[in-house]
């Protein structure tokens, strides 16, 4: 594609970002602490903003000034083309040792966490390439991550040793909302070959990250690219339609009622003729068993470039407890095979108590679905809200004990980790892939 930025992380950052402004000179100051901090602190450095409290309010409140940088509406935007927002990042694992530390898991292997991170923080910077105000330094938009759509997993394990290559660009635009499509390869006998496949979708937001902003549209050019930006409308549609059809709004399909009404029957005491009177099945464990809890209190360390807390810290501490969770509840190591449909519906503040709930929703032969809610909880108004859902699969070593629901909101869990279940893993089960621990 044209316009590639075919280099290391540094240089793609000095390519992106003229040398000698501030944010070029945090990228050298601090090396050995891997990517995503890194790049995250350069980000930090070129909007002005410091890892001081004080300075960082400073920061945002002179950000207001750049509100009349904002398009009236999306006509008065440059279009852009696919190539123009392609970024290619290489994580140097290879020939970089000190970085691994931060990487390395205790099966030796890549944390997939940190993967996550580096993806949301890819994410972004693909998205600030594509709104890219030519005449100005500083973008007047705040990037912020509302959807991992999809993450689809190929290799079981993903090698701390060897240089990793993330690929992707804009490959949708809404008004206001950017699909992201990102690729993770991995170097062996001196090729790349695919890891992963992530999509996900960014909103541009006005400077104070209070009101959506207008992006520059996209021309696709050629047929492949689009294709591309037909299924990036198509997603669009399916993502509106699966959130119509949520549980949360309607009741189950027939064939799923029928899914819990067999499971109700099969939990019955046929010793006794009662409603209330369950019996767990043989090689069984009752939902209400299967779950772990977190707390993780969210210091400033942990925050964006807009004084909230980061999204791929978000997704670390999600998949993390998920990994877990699915850990102890197939007795084996679990594999990541997908990640799907991660909804950031509202932002996590500085100082947040941010409570974490895993449970294994449903289970089918080796495979184990996880789903982890996040809520912050506010000491002085004692109100829980809802921050984010996350949804992963993973595969386990071994076949894993049925997951039974008892209560109704249960078996709503049921069916909606067997949907999410079905959407991720048909195409995954069919081509028989695998994947990475944490
Ligand atoms: C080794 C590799 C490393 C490489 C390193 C590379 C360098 C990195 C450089 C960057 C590093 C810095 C990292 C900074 C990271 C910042 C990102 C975060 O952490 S952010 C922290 C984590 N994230 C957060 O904290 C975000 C929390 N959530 C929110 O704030 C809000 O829910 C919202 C803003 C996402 C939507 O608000 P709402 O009131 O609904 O907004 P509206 O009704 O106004 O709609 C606006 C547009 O949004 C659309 N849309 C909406 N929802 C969805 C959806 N689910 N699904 C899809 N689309 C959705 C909607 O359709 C519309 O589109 P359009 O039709 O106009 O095109």
């Amino acid at each position: 594609m044209a316009g590639k930025v075919n280099c290391c992380w540094r240089r793609t950052l000095a390519g992106y970002f003229s040398p000698g402004t501030k944010c070029w000179r945090g990228v050298g100051r601090r090396t050995e602490e891997g990517i995503a901090t890194e790049v995250a602190s350069c980000i930090l450095l070129m909007f002005s903003i410091s890892f001081l409290p004080s300075d960082h309010v400073q920061a945002m409140h002179e950000r207001k000034d750049l509100h009349i940088l904002l398009a009236k509406q999306q006509e008065d935007l440059p279009p852009r083309k696919m190539s123009d927002s392609y970024i290619e990042v290489i994580l140097p694992l290879g020939s970089q040792p000190e970085l691994r530390e931060k990487y390395l898991n205790v099966h030796n292997s890549v944390r997939f966490g940190r993967i996550l991170e580096d993806l949301d923080s890819l994410g972004v910077l693909i998205c600030y390439t594509h709104t890219k105000h030519e005449a100005s330094q500083r973008s007047p938009l705040s990037i912020v991550t509302a959807l991992v759509d999809k993450i689809d997993l190929c290799k079981k394990v993903i090698y701390p040793d060897c240089d990793i290559k993330f690929t992707g660009n804009v490959s949708w635009v809404g008004k206001t909302s950017m699909e992201v499509k990102m690729h993770m390869l991995q170097l062996h006998d001196g090729t790349y070959s695919p890891v992963l496949d992530a999509t996900f979708v960014m909103v541009a937001r006005d400077p104070e990250n209070k009101r959506s902003a207008f992006v520059n549209p996209l021309i696709p050019e050629g047929p492949e690219e689009e294709e591309i930006f037909r299924k990036g409308e198509l997603n669009r549609i399916r993502r509106v339609d699966f959130s119509t059809a949520s549980l949360l709004k309607m009741a189950p399909t027939a064939e799923e009622r029928t899914i819990v009404h067999n499971i109700f029957l099969n939990t019955l005491d046929t010793r006794t003729v009662s409603f209330r009177s369950r019996v767990l099945p043989p090689n069984s464990v009752w939902m209400e068993d299967a779950k772990l809890k977190g707390l993780e209190i969210c210091h400033p360390q942990e925050r964006n470039i807009f004084n909230r807390i980061f999204g791929g810290f978000l997704m670390r501490k999600a998949f993390e407890l998920g990994w877990a969770t699915a850990c102890s509840y197939g007795g084996s190591r679990p594999y990541v095979v997908a990640v799907d449909d991660i909804m950031f519906q509202r932002p996590v503040e500085i100082g947040s108590l941010l409570l974490l709930s895993a449970q294994v929703c449903y289970t089918e032969e080796n495979y184990i679905q996880i789903r982890v809610h996040s809520e912050v909880y506010d000491s002085d108004t004692r109100e829980h809200k809802t921050t984010n859902i996350f949804h992963f699969t993973f595969m386990s070593e071994r076949e894993v004990p049925q997951i039974v629901p008892k209560t109704y909101g249960e078996s709503m869990l049921y069916l909606d980790g067997k949907r999410h279940f079905s959407a991720t893993t048909k195409e995954t089960r069919e081509a028989e892939k695998t994947t990475a621990a944490p």
